[in-house]
């Protein structure tokens, strides 16, 4: 486990998405014949019948559990925000986490109501990474360090990884890298993120537009789309869903934002997300035609645009109701109930 921050070139990050595991299969076969006999329907429990079965695969047990989730939210600052493409002060990052901290923020509610535990990443608020519409958002080395330090989310041992993010500018960031990923049109991937409109919208569009023509001729290496056009809290999200994985330790992706750090790692393999739910699609437009392209499927369809890790929190009550219903339900058997 990769634990330094100091500089891992993407040859070793490379390495890693070649290291990893698939889900243990005999879980996930004893626990979709354990589905097939509780007390109901075949089928009836519906996405929760799979939930559980997806479970029991990365932890390797018929029967799973989750007693410690954890929402990871990753907070950094952009050079882009300086453009005016939020209606929001770049301040305001630093604020937040402040709020955060004091309990007070939207996800502190969530995951007080889910008993996740929360834990905030600042990542050198005070210095924003350049203005990726003119340079480069990071360096090889800083890109593959703060991938790196993105893998302490899972230091305290989470069983269930929710990601969440706080960076003012930062759904900029998230269109730049799925135009940069997956082309078409700059305006196709913007969206108002925090409220957007008119002019502020429209300096969006020109600000995604000309910081994927500047970086024309990378685009084929989805790492160096990473750094070039990311902040540094995508990169941290990266190296977090990419240690989760190394670890077989499920994740909840959240909103646009978080979808893009997991858009990387499914352009560097196309199996990197199989460790992945979606936990709710965000009002931002592009994120369900995003989701589709990931071969994800939102468990919350709530209109939420908030970020911070909020619907992936929020998405906590289904999954442990998930595995609630799978640990605790009677089999026909054993409830001595007639099968159909
Ligand atoms: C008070 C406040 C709380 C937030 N919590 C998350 N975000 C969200 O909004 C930001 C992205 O939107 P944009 O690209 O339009 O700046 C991110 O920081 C995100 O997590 C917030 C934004 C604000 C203003
Ligand atoms: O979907 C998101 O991640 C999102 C939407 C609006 C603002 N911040 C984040």
């Amino acid at each position: 486990m990769l634990r330094s921050a100091s500089g891992l070139p993407f040859d070793d990050i490379r390495n890693l998405v070649a290291q990893m595991p698939g889900p243990d299969e005999e879980a996930r076969a004893a626990a979709a014949a354990r589905q097939g006999q509780l007390v109901k329907p075949p089928g009836a429990l519906g996405r929760l019948e799979e939930i559980a079965i997806f479970i029991a695969g990365w932890q390797g047990r018929e029967i799973p559990q989750i007693n410690r989730p954890t929402v990871a939210v990753f907070a950094a600052t952009h050079g882009v925000a300086a453009r005016g493409v939020s209606p929001y002060p770049s301040e305001v990052t630093k604020q937040m986490v402040a709020t955060f901290t004091d309990g007070k923020a939207a996800v502190n509610q969530i995951c007080g109501v889910f008993g996740a535990g929360l834990r905030v990443f600042d990542l050198a608020l005070d210095m924003p990474t350049p203005d990726i519409v003119e340079r480069d958002a990071l360096t090889e080395a800083e890109c593959a360090a703060t991938m790196a330090f993105g893998m302490e989310a899972l230091a305290g041992e989470p069983d269930l990884l929710c990601l969440g993010e706080m960076g003012i500018g930062n759904t900029t960031v998230a269109a730049a890298i799925f135009h940069g990923l997956y082309g078409g049109e700059a305006a196709e991937w913007v969206g108002p993120g925090t409220g957007a409109t008119g002019e502020v919208l429209a300096r969006k569009v020109e600000a995604v537009r000309a910081a994927v023509e500047r970086s024309r001729a990378h685009l084929d290496d989805p790492l160096e789309v990473l750094r070039k056009l990311g902040g540094r809290e995508v990169a941290a999200m990266a190296g977090a869903i990419l240690a989760a994985r190394l670890q077989r330790v499920p994740v909840v992706l959240d909103g646009y934002v978080v979808t893009a750090a997991a858009a990387v790692l499914k352009a560097l393999d196309l199996t990197a997300l199989d460790h992945c739910l979606a936990g709710h699609v965000s009002a931002e437009p592009a994120h369900r035609a995003v989701l589709e392209r990931l071969g994800l499927r939102p468990i919350l369809d709530l209109g939420m645009r908030l970020g911070e890790g909020s619907g992936a929190a929020l998405s906590i009550g289904v999954i442990k109701s998930a595995l609630a219903c799978h640990a605790g339900m009677a089999t026909f058997a054993e409830a001595g109930v007639a099968e159909g």
